[in-house]
């Protein structure tokens, strides 16, 4: 092992802790390894449960305006160290630097919001129906929350879950994706410079996701799973959840459909689908999966489209130029291929962007992918890639029915000029997050989750708030 690069410790009950074997992180663009990360087991699972279970005693009992005071320490220390989080999140997931900032000061963003919202748990009295009897509802935090947490977002998405779990008085142990363990490494470290008390943060790194998660699944102490990632993983682990009755957040798979009406302004449009679908190369949740045009305006959306298609540069996030970074590894190459595979096998015609130069990592050109019908895989199942299927409807009730048409149901995008049809489509499309002109919706204060098989439960807002609260019911007879 070449002893001159990153080596990191999990962090457990305030102190970097070795399991004896190491990981690689290699970064997506070059193949080159940027560190080695300590590969955690069952032992470390458990040390982190110990850990967070006693911390939770004490920051449990905090007023919430100590605990704000605390998430706004963290948020000061990762303010300082932003271009040292984004720098890592884009060596080790490949997203242009400029989206990497963005993401940190979208992580941030949740820290300072939770910080905030933490002040406002407010709880009631009822009036009794019985003279003798005062009737109070309390919130209390729930205990010890797992959090699981994807590679696409390394910051963001552990912050969603940690900031308004903290916020409530819970304690957390997170297991990041093994692709992207040292940006949750960095954020641990950010915590315990600002005075997050020992414990409280617990970060278990591992090649091993199934062997921490179970124990944690097991523990009767850990009172809440959390999890972002695929619907497959999310299923396995909510079955799990089911033996200790635990509470699950899931925010899962998606297959956003993005509608552009009859009546839309096409270059709004374009420029709108350019935003969806390729930040992160296409690697989010909520990027347009199926884009359903009308057959009136198919023609000079296809142009407009396809002139922005070739403005796009393929590289290495680091590169100023680059627009659409590397995918994480080579899977999900293969199936971004596959899908384009079967497309052009069931008759869609590919127009592809501009290739990255000739150099290692896991690259892939933008492709629009016209003439797609909906028996297609990329028009079936999450691509998480730069590809665009595109695909005509003749009236807006076909083009809802067909978006409504699968188990997903995460964000939905129509673009039109018109009130009545905005109205139409936001109410009848059945996803949790609908945007209306507007691609990119997620925002620290509003309720980000989906409905059916695309995830439980809702991050952000002060929705976000209620995932790590319990209700309590106090009757008093006088
Ligand atoms: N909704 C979202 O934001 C995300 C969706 N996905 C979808 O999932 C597909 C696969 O991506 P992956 O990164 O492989 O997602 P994944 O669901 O396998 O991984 C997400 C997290 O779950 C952990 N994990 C995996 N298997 C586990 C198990 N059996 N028990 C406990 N934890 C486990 C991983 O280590 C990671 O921390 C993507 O192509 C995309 O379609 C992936 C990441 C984020
Ligand atoms: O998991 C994801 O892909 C993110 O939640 C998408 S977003 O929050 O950055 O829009």
């Amino acid at each position: 092992m070449d002893g001159a690069i990153l080596q990191k410790g999990m962090y457990i009950n305030g102190e970097e802790v070795y399991a004896g074997d190491l990981f690689a992180v290699e970064n997506p663009a070059t193949f080159e390894k940027i560190g080695y990360v300590a590969d955690g087991g069952t032992r470390e699972a458990q040390m982190a449960v110990d850990a967070a279970h006693e911390a939770f005693l004490v920051w449990s009992k905090k007023t919430a305006y100590e605990r704000a005071a605390h998430l706004e320490n963290w948020f000061q220390a990762i303010s300082e160290r932003t271009e040292e989080l984004a720098r890592m999140i884009t060596l080790e997931q490949g997203k242009p630097l400029i989206e990497a900032r963005g993401e940190i000061a979208y992580a941030n963003s949740f820290i300072k919001w939770f910080a905030e919202e933490a002040k406002r748990v407010y709880g009631e009295t009822i009036p009794a129906s019985s003279s003798s009897k005062r009737i109070l509802v309390q919130k209390q935090p729930v205990g010890v929350v797992a959090a699981i947490t994807p590679w696409n977002f390394p910051a963001a998405m552990i912050t969603r879950k940690v900031a308004p779990a903290l916020a409530a008085g819970c304690t957390v142990v997170i297991k990041p994706a093994p692709a992207t363990p040292l940006t949750a490494l960095l954020l641990a470290e950010c915590a315990h410079e600002a005075g997050i008390p020992e414990g409280v943060i617990n970060v278990v790194t591992t090649n091993d996701a199934a062997a921490v998660s179970d124990v944690w699944l097991e523990d009767s102490r850990v009172k809440k799973i959390t999890f972002t990632g695929s619907t497959k993983v999310g299923k396995q682990l909510m079955e799990k959840a089911a033996k200790t009755v635990k509470k699950v957040s899931l925010e899962l798979g998606g297959l956003a459909p993005f509608i552009i009406a009859e009546d839309a302004d096409i270059n709004a449009a374009v420029k709108g689908v350019m935003q969806s679908k390729f930040r992160n190369a296409g690697q989010t949740c909520v990027c347009a999966n199926r884009i359903y045009v009308h057959e009136n305006i198919k023609e000079p959306f296809i142009d407009a489209f396809k002139t922005a298609l070739n403005s796009l540069r393929v590289g290495n996030g680091f590169e100023q130029s680059t627009d659409i970074g590397p995918l994480i590894n080579e899977a999900a190459i293969e199936k971004v291929k596959g899908q384009i595979d079967d497309a052009i096998s069931k008759g869609a015609k590919a127009i592809r962007g501009p290739k990255a130069d000739e150099r290692k990592g896991f690259f892939i050109e933008p492709v629009i992918l016209s003439g797609a019908t909906d028996d297609m895989a990329c028009m079936r199942e999450e691509t998480f890639g730069p590809v665009a299927p595109v695909s005509t409807f003749s009236d807006d009730a076909e083009a809802v029915r067909r978006a409504n048409n699968t188990p997903y149901g995460l964000a939905a995008y129509v673009f039109t000029k018109s009130l009545q049809k905005a109205f139409y489509y936001s109410e009848n499309l059945e996803y949790g997050i609908v945007g209306v002109n507007d691609p990119l919706p997620a925002t620290a204060q509003a309720p980000f989750g989906g409905m059916k098989e695309s995830g439980l439960g809702r991050e952000g807002s002060r929705h976000g708030m209620d995932e790590f609260l319990e209700v309590k019911y106090i009757s008093i007879q006088l």
